[in-house]
């Protein structure tokens, strides 16, 4: 079986992957896809969750501790006979039987990953050991949503799968970002070593509908702040830039590339990128010019600039995203103001 590593090269795995259940080959079991997405009750995964659905052979089983997702976010869901909700934390092994696994269950915010920073680490390591043991047992396919801050600081810019990164290991970053490259050791050591048939898409800062109000990322902090006449918090020396992708754009990309047939690593952005005094300033134009711009501490470690190169995802997946900032914003916007009660200023 040949596989793509980051650096393009081929390398062939001995192992053929396990045997996937034979329910699947059985002539009379008129069996759909049955889909695991830990973290299914978070912003990514619960539009993830959406999207799967929608296809009727699909059924979708989520395990999620809410610790940062809520079951509100898969209320059309509960009760439907394709849909099972399981309150499950990762860091414990999960017997079921699935045929592929997206296993996203992770805090993805600075401020929620750092509350708790062993934990962290465990749900990355412990966690995707034991979605890996699941997939082995099961024969199941397993993608992983790794993250550009395997990149770190990055020395290299745009960021190709290439790059290796420049990752401070003690820094309070390090639980997640180390975490989640021993995630991406582990499956290709499970792949080369057992065989097991992996995914790894490396995720750039995504926003969207349903990110939680006070989530601490930047892209909702303004939102919310905008809309609540606050000053938007821009933190030094917001020169710093990111590259935004809407959910709808990240969803298409993870099924994609679940469904192709290269492991990755693949980087799923947006590739326009912005500093965040660029970014303030849109939010401002786009929903309150009234409002006021304050420049606020930073936290250690913050990458000062990131933006991925997705040439592996137009030529391997036929990927790139479709929507512009300027459109995603207003988006966005409709959620929160619903969310907070607060209807447009006429
Ligand atoms: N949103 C982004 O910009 C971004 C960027 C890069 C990577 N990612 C990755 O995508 C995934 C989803 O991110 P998101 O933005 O939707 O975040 P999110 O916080 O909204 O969702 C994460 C979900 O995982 C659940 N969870 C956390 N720890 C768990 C555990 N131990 N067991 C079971 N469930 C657990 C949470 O309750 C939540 O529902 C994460 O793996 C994250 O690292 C996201
Ligand atoms: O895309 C990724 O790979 C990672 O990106 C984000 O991490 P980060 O880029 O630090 O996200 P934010 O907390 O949204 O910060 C982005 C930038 O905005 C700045 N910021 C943040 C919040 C704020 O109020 N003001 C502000 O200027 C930060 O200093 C930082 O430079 C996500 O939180 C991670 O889940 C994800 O894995």
């Amino acid at each position: 079986m040949a596989t793509d590593t980051a650096n393009g090269e081929h390398q062939t795995t001995t192992k053929p992957p396990p045997l996937p259940s034979p329910l699947r080959f059985s002539k009379f079991f008129q069996s759909n896809m049955r889909i695991l997405v830990t973290g299914g009750a978070g912003f990514i995964g619960s539009h993830l969750v959406d999207k799967l659905m929608e296809n009727e052979k699909n059924e979708v089983i989520v395990a999620d501790n809410y610790f940062t997702g809520s079951k509100d976010n898969l209320k059309k869901w509960i009760g439907h006979p394709r849909f099972e909700l399981i309150r499950h934390d990762v860091t414990e092994p999960l017997l079921i039987e699935v045929d592929q696994i997206y296993h996203l269950a992770c805090p993805a915010s600075p401020i929620f990953y750092k509350y708790n920073p062993v934990k962290t680490i465990k749900t990355n390591v412990i966690g995707t050991l034991n979605m890996l043991g699941l997939a082995k047992r099961v024969g199941a396919r397993i993608l992983l949503t790794s993250t550009s801050e395997v990149y770190g600081d990055p020395l290299v810019h745009p960021q190709p799968e290439s790059y290796w990164g420049n990752v401070n290991p003690i820094g309070v970053r390090s639980c997640y970002d180390e975490g989640k490259r021993v995630a991406e050791t582990l499956m290709f050591d499970y792949h080369r070593q057992h065989g097991i048939e992996i995914r790894i898409a490396r995720i750039f800062n995504t926003y969207g509908p349903r990110m939680n109000i006070d989530d601490g990322r930047v892209v909702s902090n303004f939102i919310a702040q905008a809309i609540r006449d606050e000053p938007l918090t821009v933190q030094h020396p917001g020169t710093q830039t990111r590259s935004f992708c809407y959910v709808s754009d990240m969803v298409d990309g993870l099924i994609r590339l679940m469904e192709g047939e290269n492991t990755g690593p693949i980087n799923i952005g947006n590739p326009g990128e912005f500093t965040m005094l660029e970014l303030a300033e849109t939010v401002k134009e786009l929903i309150n010019p009234e409002v006021e711009i304050k420049m606020v501490d930073n936290t250690p470690d913050d990458p000062r600039q990131r933006k991925p190169d997705i040439t592996k995802a137009k030529e391997l997946l036929g990927w790139e995203p479709k929507i512009k900032l300027r459109d995603g914003l207003p988006l966005m916007e409709d959620d929160f103001r619903h969310r907070l009660g607060v209807a447009t200023k006429k």
